[in-house]
């Protein structure tokens, strides 16, 4: 995992979220692994973190291993646990967007993204994104689609329509999208994770996927063609499956990623088997982005017990990542 030079950069997110805390557990746990940097305010880091302010990226290696090398980003105000500042929101996106600059350069090797509040960000500076993966999207340029996947030692899984409301499922949900979905997926298993011949399985949109057709049509409209057409097309495919049964042991292990229609189909198998240890990832954009599968935390913000464990597999996986 040494291998990479350049480092690892770590975005604040949000400032009253656990970002900074389990930033600076990771760091910890990693110093001696993974080099890498933290972009944001240092005082809303936990009180007592060691930290030294560098002005390039290139400096973190020269930083010894008891200080935390950090890219100092002024925000307005101080954090508040649990409680985000709209004055603050501004310089969440801003570091975002200095991060993606870093990693778009070379001067970083890859980005890993502290928990944002989608709301706070949305109401305090008009964020016009539902998210990280979106956002990322468009700082990425030209026609990149950005995928999310999920992923620990137990499951990986991608929701083919992601922050959207469910009643917009259905029309969202095109032979397009699954298409370019199954392709980004299947590429990114053989470049990004060393799978030289991976086995997808797609759910249904519908329960029992749509039980012959008594349950929703959806399956029998397109999503079967579409499956058959690409399993001819050389895709180790298969489904559409059920997803209440898709996801138990033997079912896994029959497929190296599960591909699900909308956002909680597939979260929930993953946060629900492996919360601690999933990792976020954004597939089809042209740097590696981590970032850990929780969010914000605002109920335990600031008080010392967020586990920093997802933190810290995502910084792992976006330094092999790189390295890859
Ligand atoms: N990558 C990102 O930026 C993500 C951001 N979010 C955002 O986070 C905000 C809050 O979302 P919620 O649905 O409340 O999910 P959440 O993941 O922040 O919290 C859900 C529950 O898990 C616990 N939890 C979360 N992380 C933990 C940790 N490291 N250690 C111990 N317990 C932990 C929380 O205390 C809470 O009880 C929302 O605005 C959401 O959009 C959610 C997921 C990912
Ligand atoms: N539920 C996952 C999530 O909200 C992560 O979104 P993103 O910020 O990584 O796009």
């Amino acid at each position: 995992m040494t291998e990479t030079t350049a480092p690892v950069v770590i975005s604040c997110g949000e400032p009253a979220g656990v970002g900074p805390e389990i930033a600076a557990a990771a760091w910890a746990a990693l110093r001696d692994h993974v080099p890498m940097v933290w972009m944001g305010d240092p005082r809303h880091l936990p009180d007592g973190t060691p930290y030294q302010v560098i002005d390039h990226a290139s400096q973190a290696g020269s930083v010894g291993a008891d200080a935390l090398p950090v890219l100092a980003y002024s925000f307005p105000n101080p954090a508040i646990p649990g409680t985000p500042d709209p004055a603050n929101a501004q310089g969440v996106i801003d570091v975002i967007a200095a991060c993606v600059g870093l990693v778009r350069t070379g001067a970083a090797s890859a980005l890993c993204t502290a928990p944002i509040h989608k709301q706070a960000l949305i109401e305090g500076a008009r964020f016009s994104y539902p998210g990280h993966t979106e956002y990322l999207a468009t700082l990425a340029g030209g026609d990149h689609r950005a995928v999310m996947m999920l992923a620990s030692d137990q499951l990986r899984v991608v929701p083919v329509t992601i922050h959207i409301p469910l009643v917009e499922v259905p029309t969202v949900l095109t032979p397009a999208l699954l298409r370019e979905t199954i392709e980004i997926t299947d590429a990114a298993l053989r470049a990004d994770f060393g799978i030289r011949a991976p086995r997808l399985a797609v759910s249904g949109l519908n329960p029992h996927a749509g039980e012959g057709g008594t349950m929703g049509q959806e399956e029998l409209r397109w999503i079967n063609r579409l499956i058959a057409d690409m399993r001819d097309e050389g895709f180790d495919l298969r489904g559409p499956l059920p997803a209440d049964t898709m996801f138990h042991a033997t079912a896994r292990a029959k497929y190296d990623a599960a591909l699900a229609m909308y956002h909680d189909q597939a979260l929930i198998p993953i946060k629900t088997l492996d919360f601690d240890r999933g990792v976020n990832v954004t597939l089809g954009l042209p740097f590696v982005r981590t970032s850990p599968d929780h969010g914000t935390a605002f109920d335990i913000a600031g008080q010392g017990g967020a586990n920093p464990t997802s933190m810290i597999e995502a910084i792992k996986l976006a330094a092999q990542m790189a390295n890859r």
